[in-house]
């Protein structure tokens, strides 16, 4: 806990709403249906971060009845990625309206593009990039079990989307390999397996000695 001059200090204004200076962010990647929601969840119950999903966030745009609604929808059923400035707009303005000094941020950035407008934009750095690993035969039964009613879980979104995360995606878990920011999680294993080694990355060196 700090002091309450440190609270103050770690505050600043923007856009006429209060947001935590220099937050703590931890990019959340992997192929589609790797789990990245799924242990998002676990990761916010146990050490307090908050969830940003880009996808939940574009979908949410979609149904408020945005200017930007159509353009999205369409982007979303053929697995495409929506320009960064949108994107971040919104991430932008969920971290704002959250007072909350730690964001695990699912699905993003999703190529060379989101990453480098991210920076530039926000001048945040990922404390690190949380990578989950996964077979495309697992990711493929996951979808097309999910049953969420998601436009882009049908078979042939899910290959663009694959297709779209070796391609974009991948370039970014490389660039952040490159800087040793990446921790690999292998995720072709059960939900609870997974958290294991998901809760190893997340818990501090001097607790993991006790
Ligand atoms: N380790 C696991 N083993 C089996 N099923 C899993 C596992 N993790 C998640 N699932 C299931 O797989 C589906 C996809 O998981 P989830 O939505 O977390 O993936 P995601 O990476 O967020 O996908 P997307 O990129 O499409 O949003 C869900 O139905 C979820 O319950
Ligand atoms: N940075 C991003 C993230 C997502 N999208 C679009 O949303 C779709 C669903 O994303 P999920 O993370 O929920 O799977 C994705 O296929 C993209 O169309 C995006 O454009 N940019
Ligand atoms: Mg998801």
């Amino acid at each position: 806990m700090g002091t309450a001059v440190e609270s103050a200090n770690k505050l600043q204004e923007v856009n006429g709403s209060v947001a935590v200076k220099n937050p703590t962010v931890v990019f959340v990647l992997g192929g589609p249906g790797s789990g990245k929601g799924t242990q998002c969840a676990n990761i916010v119950e146990h050490f307090g971060y908050t969830h940003l999903s880009a996808g939940d966030l574009l979908r949410a745009e979609i149904k408020s009845g945005s200017e930007n609604g159509t353009m999205i929808q369409n982007m979303i059923k053929e697995g495409k990625i929506v320009p960064s400035e949108v994107t971040i707009k919104l991430l932008q303005r969920a971290m704002q309206e959250n007072g909350n000094d730690k964001f695990l941020i699912d699905g993003f950035p999703r190529n060379e593009e989101n990453r480098a407008a991210f920076e530039e934009v926000t001048k945040i750095e990922p404390a690190f990039v949380l990578f989950f690993d996964c077979s495309e035969e697992e990711m493929e039964r996951r979808l097309l079990s999910r049953n969420q009613g998601r436009e882009d879980d049908n078979i042939e979104t899910i290959r663009k989307r694959f297709k779209v995360f070796l391609e974009s995606s991948l370039p970014v878990i490389e660039h952040y390999t490159a800087r040793g920011k990446v921790r690999k999680i292998d995720a072709g294993k059960s939900v609870e397996e997974v958290f294991e080694s998901v809760k190893a990355v997340f818990t501090p060196k001097e607790e993991k000695a006790d």
